[in-house]
């Protein structure tokens, strides 16, 4: 018998694994050894742009009736500006398609030896990318490289797959190629994979491994709470987080990374509460920053949910529509935590009436 969903798992995990190798060479081959300035934006871009034409490949070929919701497009790449970036993105995406098949993966899937595609293809794919979303029917969700900063710093960054049927997220991957397998061995071996199956539980896979170990949230102890938290001030309001920590009598300090890295932290225990309150008014999240981060978290036994204690919705479009934050955490700590976000909510209204 074979579960719901389990050929949709396989493809995921392999377009992830693909786009992680993938990243990981850009970072080695642009980042780390080519003399570029600080604010050089084209690493990152090339990341991108690849890393979301190998997984749209896989999922069109694997899935062709399947729309996607994927952050980039070509239009930058289709202009005569932008032949060069083209070039390389080309030469990278096939590299990634083209690998040897390893366990689990099928040719059917575009892969292996001799798929190279053209040029045109693989704008083609990455433009595949562009349904508007919404709350009926079966659709991807793809963030080819979340927490870009991170990326270009050489620390945390994810490459992010959901699949969604009627609004609902059924199965999430997250692929992590600088996340430590284990928190305790921060020096250790990194990289590693979490997939999410509704119903089904959740799972971490070392990238370079074959045997996943089930996650579960574990129980916080009094006294050991942490938050996650982002690394942009831009991004969450860390103001607002210091608040709710006190109202906690949260002493310890927050670990701060980017990207959903931060989901699957506390899937595995490696933090306690994600606390994402927005920034600035009118700003609406992204769904592929928090699609596979969102069945993640449920599957592990959490609760995840905005300031309003309120479900996100993923079956409004692109983005989660207006903006109430989200509040990640174990089944034993989601209330305290929301009802201190309400708390330090209720204080700045009375503080901006004074
Ligand atoms: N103003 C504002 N508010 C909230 N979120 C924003 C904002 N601007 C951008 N983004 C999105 O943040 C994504 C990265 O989130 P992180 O948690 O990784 O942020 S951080 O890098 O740790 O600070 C980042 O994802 P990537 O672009 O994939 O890196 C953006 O989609
Ligand atoms: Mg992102
Ligand atoms: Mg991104
Ligand atoms: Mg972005």
């Amino acid at each position: 018998m074979s579960f719901p969903y389990s050929t949709e798992k396989q493809v995921a995990l392999t377009a992830v694994r693909r786009a992680c190798a993938l990243t990981s060479s850009v970072f080695n081959k642009l980042v780390r050894n080519e003399t570029l300035t600080k604010d050089d934006k084209s690493p990152v871009t090339v990341g991108d742009y690849s890393a979301q034409a190998v997984v749209n490949t896989v999922l069109s070929r694997a899935f062709p009736a399947d729309p996607i919701v994927g952050e980039e497009d070509a239009n930058e790449l289709r202009q005569k500006s932008g032949e060069a970036l083209k070039h390389r993105i080309v030469e990278l995406a096939n590299e990634a398609l083209t690998a040897d098949l390893g366990i689990g993966e099928m040719a059917e899937w575009g892969l292996g030896p001799g798929q190279e595609r053209t040029p045109e293809e693989l704008m083609d794919a990455i433009d595949h990318g562009s349904d508007p979303g919404g709350p009926l029917g079966r659709r991807w969700t793809l963030d080819p490289i979340d927490g870009t900063k991170g990326f270009l710093r050489g620390e945390q960054y994810a490459v992010c797959l959901a699949l969604m049927v009627d609004g609902e997220v059924v199965l999430g991957v997250i692929g992590c190629p600088n996340l430590p397998v284990n928190n305790a061995e921060p020096d250790g071996q990194k990289g590693c994979i979490f997939v999410a199956v509704k119903g089904q539980g959740a799972e971490q896979t070392a990238l370079s491994g074959a045997n996943p170990t089930p996650l579960t949230i574990p129980a916080v102890t009094p006294g050991t709470l942490n938050f996650l938290e982002s690394v942009e001030a831009a991004h969450s309001d860390l103001e607002f987080n210091n608040r709710v920590s006190e109202l906690l009598n949260i002493t310890r300090a927050p670990k701060r990374m980017d990207s959903q890295a931060k989901y699957c932290c506390l899937a595995r225990g490696d933090g306690s509460v994600y606390l994402r309150m927005p920034t600035r008014a009118g700003y609406k999240e992204k769904i592929w920053d928090h699609a596979p981060g969102f069945v993640l978290v449920r599957e592990c036994g959490g609760i995840i949910t905005d300031s309003r204690g309120q479900p996100l919705d993923f079956g409004l479009g692109r983005t989660l529509g207006e903006n109430y934050g989200v509040i990640a955490a174990g089944k034993d700590v989601h209330a305290d935590v929301l009802a201190a976000v309400q708390k330090a909510q209720a204080e700045e209204k009375e503080k901006s009436k004074a």
